[in-house]
């Protein structure tokens, strides 16, 4: 079977099982989520953290977004970029942000006057996806937005200090995954149930 064939078996079975989580299982995992990441240094460092909001799915962020707020951390989201096709930009968040929904139904803060970050320029990105596993290895939804988005990540000497963390629920775990040249590999993965660094 091809690379491509797998991964897209793997996402299907992913994206059911993490659809298939009760509501009261979802804000359990948030909560223990939250509460795992809130112990680990580099968030408690960070200043600027780009988040997402949860769909299909996905591991909810809520908490976390609170935390941030709270202890006077910047959020940003991302955004479909609007001219470079499958890129991403980061666009600050706050509880008064006026929401549109993207072309996936997810979402996404209106610029309104507001300044987008490039992804260089953040301190920590916390990743969705839809598989991981623990040599940081992500499979993602298929768009190859989060890769292109952060392919400076490859360059030798580029602005290499974001550090980029998984957020998933612990039974989005395989094994192994297959890796391609353009994948970014993720310095670690947070779950429900621990955190994985890579
Ligand atoms: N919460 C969240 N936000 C995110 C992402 C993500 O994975 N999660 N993205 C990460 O890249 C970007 C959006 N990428 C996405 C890519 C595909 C689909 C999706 O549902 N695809 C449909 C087909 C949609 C269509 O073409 O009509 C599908 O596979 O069923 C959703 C988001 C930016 N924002
Ligand atoms: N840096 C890049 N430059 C050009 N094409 C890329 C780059 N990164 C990924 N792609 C293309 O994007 C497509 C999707 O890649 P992949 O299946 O790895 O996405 P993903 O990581 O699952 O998605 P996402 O990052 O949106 O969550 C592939 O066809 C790949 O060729």
């Amino acid at each position: 079977m091809s690379t491509a064939s797998e991964k897209q078996t793997l996402r299907q079975q992913m994206r059911s099982a993490r659809r298939a989580l009760s509501p009261h299982q979802q804000r359990q995992n948030a909560r223990l989520l939250c509460r795992s990441v809130e112990s680990q240094l580099w968030f408690q460092q960070a200043k600027s953290i780009a988040l997402y909001l949860p769909n299909d799915g996905e591991i909810d962020t809520g908490p976390l977004i609170q935390l941030c707020w709270l202890s006077g951390k910047k959020v940003f989201l991302p955004r479909l970029h609007p001219t470079a096709k499958h890129r991403l930009i980061f666009v600050p968040y706050t509880a008064q942000s006026k929401m549109r929904l993207n072309c996936y139904q997810i979402p996404e803060p209106m610029i309104q006057g507001l300044k987008p970050r490039p992804a260089w320029a953040l301190s920590l990105v916390m990743f969705p996806l839809v598989a991981f596993d623990q040599k940081g290895g992500r499979l993602g939804m298929g768009g190859g937005y989060y890769d292109r988005t952060f392919s400076f990540k490859h360059l030798p000497k580029g602005m290499n200090s974001t550090k980029l963390i998984g957020l998933a629920h612990d039974i989005q775990k395989v094994d192994s995954l297959p890796t391609e040249s353009w994948d970014i590999p993720l310095q670690g993965i947070a779950t429900d149930k621990d955190y994985y660094p890579c």
